[in-house]
């Protein structure tokens, strides 16, 4: 793979990632937007069958045409997994802050300079729980993202060993929401993290602390 690097890094070194310049990474975010809006327009779709069926050979036949030049793992933006900590920040295919992956809001993340995490993002009916409400699995995986980040940010970065939610309000869907992190202590190898997630009237609807540990090298 022309121009793949590895991190020094065991986590990182089994799957080697082709780095992107800034030009190949707008050019897939602008597919991946589109087809977040096709993943919306599909569940919300009151076409006819007869339609359906065109439209159901003419996205296979996009599809088998994006699949011809498959990479085995996605790529990364910048400099890649070169450094641990910078890792999370070039992951540009996350399944929460990653614009190339459709399945994404995607948060776009503010970093703050007293070391915090903050975002404000949308949930659309594509991450439905309860009937109208934002699926707490999803707001887990948004919040373990952001925690994560938070500890990278610190220069602490580590995998998730513990998170703990408390879900106090029911995260609307289609409103905007803000979720903040940060730091709380650190113990040798073990970063714990709190943050939360707010609704547009600035009520806490999810509170979170979680504990990461950077693996062992070697
Ligand atoms: C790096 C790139 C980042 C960049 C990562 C980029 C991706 C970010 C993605 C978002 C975050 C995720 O979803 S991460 C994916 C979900 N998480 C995972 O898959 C992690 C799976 N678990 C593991 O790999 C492992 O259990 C680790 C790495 C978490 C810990 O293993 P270890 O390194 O062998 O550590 P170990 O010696 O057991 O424990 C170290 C210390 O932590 C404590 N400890 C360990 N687990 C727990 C626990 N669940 N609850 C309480 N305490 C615990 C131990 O008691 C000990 O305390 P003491 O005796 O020292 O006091």
């Amino acid at each position: 793979m022309p121009g793949a690097r590895t991190s020094a890094h065991p986590i990182f070194t089994v799957q080697p990632r082709e780095p992107l310049d800034e030009r190949r990474v707008e050019h897939l975010s602008a597919l991946a937007a589109e087809v977040r809006r096709l993943n919306e327009a599909t569940v919300h779709t009151a076409l006819p069958e007869e339609e359906l069926t065109e439209l159901t050979a003419q996205v296979r036949a996009l599809t088998d045409r994006l699949d011809a030049a498959r990479r085995a793992f996605p790529p990364v933006s910048g400099d890649g997994y070169t450094t641990p900590g910078e890792g999370m920040l070039q992951q540009i295919a996350s399944p929460v802050t990653g614009e190339l992956n459709p399945i994404a809001p995607p948060c776009r993340i503010e970093f703050l300079e007293d070391g915090s995490v903050r975002t404000e993002f949308t949930l659309n009916f594509l991450y439905e729980g309860p009937p109208g409400l934002a699926h707490g699995g999803v707001s887990a995986m948004v919040l373990d993202q952001l925690l994560g980040l938070a500890a990278n940010n610190n220069g602490t970065p580590g995998l998730t060993a513990s998170l703990e939610l408390r879900y106090r309000r029911p995260t609307p869907l289609g409103q905007r929401l803000t979720a903040e992190a940060r730091i709380d202590r650190i113990e040798g190898r073990k970063a714990y993290a709190v943050g939360r997630i707010l609704n547009a009237e600035g009520k806490v609807t999810i509170e979170a602390t979680a504990m990461f540990v950077m693996p062992m090298l070697g």
